[in-house]
This record gives structure tokens, sequence and C-alpha cells, in this order.
């Protein structure tokens, strides 16, 4: 026994990164040489050197906190092998899958999505898959009795055949038949081609309901979807399999959907409410100590998901310490070269595996196991009080009173959550009760007057609850861990194109800052919580994303200034200072090349992640500050934009052939791109038509090569200009932006 619980499920390894640190610090030490030349000769240069000096302040500052991040990569080892032994009886595990919307997340995505959670290697009985809908769409609701049908065949065929990819649409890519593997026994051949025949019928099926008006006859079942509103309807929560104790059947995990009550007057908090429907709902029907969320499009890629989840949560230590497990989110069918720059992959392996080293990853919003307890506002020291039978949350022992004021009037539901917060096993459900007051607790008046979505569950007041809600848990003094086993634990789809690129990382950008600026900042958090300092300056510099948008955009109009307006920013090239810029160019050049390289990512994988860092910043993240500080001022609300999820395999943006085209639309985020791009190319044809008095004799030569630089960055928009279609860029775009271009080429010529 005493040999058993020293079998480790889990290690943490410190990673060897000396060049990266010394090329990271070289270039620190540049930037800082930079800011002391600058402020020396402030007083020798106008206002140009000034703003240039403030926009490198605000850029080494952030390389710093970079610097930070990237500082203690780390490694992680699981044990799944000894979980079993450690732990015979594994905990219950709520699942949860989201969708808002049965157009821009079509159903067979999110049935994949639920499908593949169904089936994933741990006992049947300890698991339940909630689907909320906040898109109150009986398309969604027939597809997943459609999915649940299938899956009493599906389940039981992954486990037999230990199946590596448990979503469906993945899995029958491959045609194992064909390869001649040893495994392809003629029982195998059978099952497999029924298998598939069942899962194109299931497609048929919802396709076929996706064209009609109304999926299906809305009788029986589904008449409590006639007359609803998305906007403006009762709850509905129907348990799929798993009602009665007779009918659920062992191979599958019970299966719920719930679609909370909506009412136009009232805020529904959008992701952030549906995740504490379902906590509360979940809390009432199975109450499982853990809980796992994924987005609609998030299939699980590896079967032994949870119980690699649970190296990560069980032990003694991590019960004390560590309130979440998230994996780094990957994606699937990825054009190549990342051209979008949104696959993550080099910020996973460099920031990903540094913050690890600190406080722990931020949580992601999708992919990530929580403890209940923590989600119903545990404290680490909270843990102690268990063993003495009390409630305590956010440090104090709790009475009844108190859980009901918190937790709101369900007298029921305090009770599970006190079973919840004390880690008693189990929870006496008389299903049926639980139903009817499951209802309650899903209506959108329920949460009035209590603390969820302040103290407990997932935290309102931001576009991306996930990185809120992670916060605050960090601020508890609580840790957090990667999940990052082979294959990959989830698998989602990254958006595609311009627009739902640019959309998606205004978004982000937004509800960072939202939280930057309110009143759930970091700042307080470390000054008055238990927020490490190091993971403070992780918080800063991904919540001020959208902050980056300025010096940016300043800095990428400088050259033009200069040229346009017969000024400089940078040295001479006879002056041997010029040699720190360079130098600056040069490195971080390398820097990041390398980074790339190492990361298993080619060179044009490189150049894109640079070209879109530079339009998304002067185009998406503007645009989110500027939209954060009309909220500060009251002026507009921040809304929930949903991503489309490609469901097609044939590409609209031509990736099919290898050549991706950048697509525009109408939409204000390209007016600050196109803008850039026509004042620098004014300024090279000022140049080429040696209307530049100031520029020859090595003065400007610094300006001419910084514009060519930014063209080269924003070629996707050149092309744009002269393209047609979603391939080019909208002709008001074009109008707008020519106007804003004239208007400053005049001001440079009269300032
Ligand atoms: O009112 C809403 C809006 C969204 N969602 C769901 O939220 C998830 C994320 O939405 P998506 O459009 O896919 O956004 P992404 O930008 O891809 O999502 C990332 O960023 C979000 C915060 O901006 C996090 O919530 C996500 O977990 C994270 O994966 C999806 O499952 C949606 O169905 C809802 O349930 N209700
Ligand atoms: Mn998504």
């Amino acid at each position: 026994m005493a040999k058993q619980v020293s079998l480790p499920l889990y290690e943490k390894v410190a990673r060897k990164n000396t060049t990266q640190r010394a090329l990271d610090i070289t270039l620190l030490f540049l930037l800082l040489s930079l800011l002391l030349y600058r402020f020396l000769s402030l007083s020798s240069h106008g206002f140009v050197w000034l703003l240039a000096f403030l926009c490198e302040s605000y850029f080494t500052f952030n390389w710093f906190l970079i610097v930070n991040c990237k500082w203690n990569p780390v490694d992680f080892i699981t044990y799944p092998q000894n979980l079993e032994k450690r732990f015979p009886e594994l905990p219950p595990v709520d699942m949860f899958v989201t969708t808002a919307d049965p157009v821009l997340e079509p159903p067979l995505i999110t049935m994949n999505t639920v499908l593949s959670l169904l089936a994933v290697d741990y006992p049947a009985d300890k698991l339940a898959c909630y689907l909320s809908d906040d898109g109150c769409s009986p398309l969604t609701f027939y597809s997943l009795v459609e999915a649940s049908k299938f899956a009493k065949l599906w389940v039981p065929f992954c486990k037999k055949y230990n199946v590596q990819v448990r979503a469906p649409f993945r899995y029958f890519l491959d045609d194992p038949l064909s390869s001649n593997s040893t495994g392809a026994n003629s029982e195998f051949k059978q099952e497999w081609k029924k298998m598939k025949a069942e899962y194109e019928e299931l497609c048929l099926k919802i396709e076929a309901a996706s064209r009609k008006s109304v999926p299906c006859e809305l009788r029986g079942e589904f008449a409590v979807f006639s007359n609803v509103e998305r906007s403006n309807h009762p709850t509905i929560i129907k348990i799929i399999t798993g009602e009665k104790k007779q009918s659920f059947s062992d191979d599958v995990p019970r299966l719920v959907y719930i679609s909370r009550e909506k009412r136009p007057k009232h805020p529904h908090h959008y992701k952030a409410g549906a995740m504490n429907v379902l906590s509360r709902v979940s809390g009432l029907l199975t109450n499982a100590p853990y809980m796992l969320n994924v987005d609609c499009d998030m299939f699980a890629n590896n079967p032994q998901v949870v119980r690699q989840a649970m190296c990560g949560l069980l032990d003694s230590k991590s019960q004390r310490e560590i309130a979440f497990v998230q994996s780094p989110q990957c994606f699937y069918d990825g054009p190549k070269d990342d051209p979008y720059g949104n696959q993550l992959v080099v910020l996973i392996e460099y920031v990903g595996r540094g913050v690890a080293g600190l406080q722990g990853p931020c949580y992601s919003g999708t992919g990530c196991f929580h403890r209940r307890n923590v989600i119903y506002g545990q404290w680490p020291q909270d843990v102690e009080n268990h063993a003495r039978n009390h409630t305590s949350i956010n440090g104090k022992l709790v009475g009844n009173e108190v859980l009901i004021k918190e937790f709101g009037k369900s007298k029921r539901f305090s009770e599970s959550a006190t079973y919840a917060l004390n880690g008693k096993k189990g929870f006496p459900n008389n299903l049926s009760d639980s139903l009817e007051e499951a209802f309650h607790v899903a209506s959108c008046d329920y949460e009035f007057g209590t603390s969820w979505g302040n103290k407990i569950g997932w935290i309102y007041g931001s576009m991306t609850e996930d990185v809120m809600t992670g916060l605050m848990i960090h601020k508890k003094g609580w840790k957090s861990t990667w999940l990052m086993p082979k294959p990959p634990a989830f698998l989602g789809c990254a958006p595609s194109g311009g627009p739902a690129t640019m959309t998606q990382q205004k978004r982000w950008a937004t509800g960072l800052l939202e939280i930057l600026v309110g009143r759930n900042s970091p700042i307080f958090g470390f000054l008055k919580g238990k927020l490490q300092f190091r993971m403070l300056l992780v918080y800063l510099w991904l919540l001020s994303w959208g902050l980056y948008s300025v010096p940016e955009l300043l800095y990428a109009t400088l050259p033009a200034y200069c040229i346009i307006a017969n000024s400089q920013f940078l040295p001479k090239v006879q002056d041997p200072v010029i040699l720190i810029p360079v130098a600056i160019f040069v490195i971080y050049n390398l820097l990041t090349i390398r980074e790339h390289l190492k990361a298993g990512m080619s060179i044009s994988a490189w150049w894109n992640f640079m070209k879109m860092g530079r339009i998304t910043r002067t185009s998406a993240y503007l645009l989110a500050a500027l939209t954060v500080v009309l909220k500060l001022f009251g002026l507009s609300e921040t809304v929930f934009e949903v991503t489309q999820k490609d469901q097609s395999d044939s590409d609209g943006d031509g990736t099919k052939n290898g050549a991706i085209k950048f697509t525009f639309d109408e939409s204000p985020l390209f007016v600050p791109g196109t803008t850039l791009l026509l004042v620098n190319l004014t300024a090279l044809v000022i140049v080429s038509l040696g209307l530049a008095h100031d520029v020859g004799h090595g003065l400007g030569v610094g300006e001419v090569f910084c514009c060519l630089w930014v063209v080269l960055f924003f070629l996707p928009f050149l092309k744009g200009l002269f393209r047609s279609g979603k391939y080019g860029i909208p002709k008001s775009t074009i109008f707008k932006s020519t106007s804003l271009a004239i208007v400053f080429v005049f001001l440079c010529r009269t300032s």
C-alpha cells in the first residue's frame, strides 16, 4: 500500500532554454540602449523623436513582459498507468458542451464533439454529458436525439476496438480496410462498414433536417419547441439517455440537453451565463466533483483525456494546489503555414510552457477540467475544513443562510453545493424531483441577488469570460496546470478568412482589456489577493493586447510621416548609432525564426505570424481598444459574436489549391489597415518621384526601408485593392481609407 501511494501520477520538469534566454536578454538590452540614446538626444530632436521614444518604451516594456512569460518553461509527464492503482474508484466527471447558433455552429460538428466525449476511455457510469444550447434550436435537439441513438453503437465499437479518434467525422476520414493492418480482421471489417453506414445515415438525417425550416414535426418530445424564439423562451431540459435507472445503459454516459430560459429584458451573459446554468443543473442531477468544459467544435482527440486530466488533479498535493487542468487549444485541418497566424503553436510552445512554470496556464475556455468546489468559490485554505465537515468558501465558514444568499434560493441546490464543497461523495438525488428543481435554477431571474457571475461560477463582465474566471481562481492562490498528452487532448477549428479571424481577435482583445480596466483587474489581485508577482506580469501582457494597437499603429505610420513631412525618426546611416536599431531588427527576426523552426513550423509560417501580428494589432486590436473606451463612457455595450465553424472540407478561401487569399468584408475592421497601406504607398511614391527633400546622403534610408517593410506586411491588403468579390477590399472601405489617407498626407505637409 505504502508503495502505491508513492507511485507518481504527474511530474513537472524544467526545460533548458539557455540560448533562448540569451537572445531574449540581448534584445531587451538593445531596446534599453535605444531608449537611452533617444532619451539623451530628445532635446535636439522634435516631436517625432518623442513619439518614437514613447512607442519604443511601450515595446520594450512589452518585451520585458514576454521575457518574463517565457523564462521558466516546463514539460509535463503524466502516468495514467498508475491512476487506477492509486484510485481504483475513479471520480465522476460532468462534461459540458456549449453551442449558441445552429447556423454558425453546424449541429453535425457539435454532435461529433458530444460523441467523442461520450466515447472517452473512462467508466461510462462516472460520466454525464450536458449540451447547453443558447440557440434554443429544435434542429440541435433533434440532432442530439439522433446522435444519442448512434452513440449506443458507436461507444461500444470504440471501446471494443480501442479506436484512437472518437469523433466519427475524423475517424472515417481514414479507411483502415484499405491498409493491410493486422488488426483488420473480418469481424472488425464488417462492424466498421456497418458503423460507417450508420454514421452516414446520421449525417443524412441531420442534413435533411437542417434544410427544412422546421427539422421535424414539433410533436411529442419536440412540442416544447413550438412557438419558441431564440431570445424569448422558457427553460427546456431533456434527459436524453439515462433518465430511468433501468434504461440507463452502462455503456453510454448520461446525456442531457439544456436550453436555459431567455427573456429580452434579462441580460444572459453569453457563454459565462450558459456555463453557470450548466454548473447548477448538473449540480442537481449528477453533482460530479470535476467538470470538463469544451466549445462545440472541440472534440476529444485523445480517448485517454479524462484519465490524463485526473493525473493532474487527484493526488493529495494537487487537491490543495491545482484548481484546473487546461489543455492548450489545438486545431485540426489548419491550412498550411498558418496563413491567419491563429493556430497558436508558437504561443503555446514558449509562452504557454513558460507560464506553466509560474502559477500555471490561464483558463482558455475550452478543454479545461475544473474542480466543482473551486468554481463554487472555494479557496485553497478552505479545503482543510473538509476534514472537519465544515463548509467554507472565500476563506469563511458558512451556514445555510449564507449558502442560500450566495447560491440562490433553491434549497436543494444549496444542499448539493454543500456536498460538493465538503468533498462528500455522491448526492442523494431523486432524478424526477431534481429535474423539477433544475428548471428553477435554469431560469433567467434565478441569479438575481446571488453571487453567481460575481464571486461564484463563471465571472461576468468580459467577452473573455474564460481568462476572467481563471484570473479570479489564480487570485485566490490556486495554481493550474497543462494537459499536454500526445496526441493532443482536444482539437477544434480555427477561423479562416480575414473577417472571421479579425472578429475573433477583436472579441479577445476587447474581453481582455475589459478585465484590465475593470474591477477585477489583476493589479488588485496582486495587491489584495494571492496572485504571484510574475503571474501579474503574465496577466498584464495578456490583458493589454488591445493597448498594443496604439503604439503599433503610430510606429507603422512614423516612417511614412517622416518621408512626407521631411523629418527623421532614425539616425543617419553614417551614424554608428544606427547599429542599435539594425541589431534589434536582425535579432528580433532571427529569434522569432528560431522559435518557429524549433516548434516545427516553417519560415513561411514565421512570415505569416509576423504579418498577421501587424495586421491584427493595427486592425482588430485597435477597434477593440476603441470599443472598450466607448464602453467605459457608457456609449456602447460589448457583444459576443460567435465564430463561424467551417464544416465542409472544400475551403472557400482557396486553401485547397495551396494559394491562400486573404478575404475582406465591409466591416470597419479593414479601414485602419487599408489606410496604413495607402499612406505608406504614398510615401514611397513621393520618394521615387524625388519629391522628398530630405532623402539622400544617408538621410531617410532607414525610413524608406521601414516603409517598404510595412507595405510587405500589408501585402494581402495591397492585393486586395486589385481583387474583386470577397478577395477584394470593398469600394466603400477603399473610399473611407483614401479619404483618411488624404487628410493624413495633408496634415503631414502642413505640419
Ligand atoms: O451566447 C453565447 C455565445 C457563445 N457561446 C459558446 O461559446 C463557445 C465559444 O465561442 P466561439 O465563437 O467558438 O469563440 P472562440 O473565440 O473560438 O472561443 C474562445 O474564446 C472565447 C472567449 O472569447 C471562450 O469562451 C472560448 O472558450 C474560447 O475557445 C462556443 O461553444 C459557443 O457556442 C455560448 O454558449 N453562448
Ligand atoms: Mn471556437
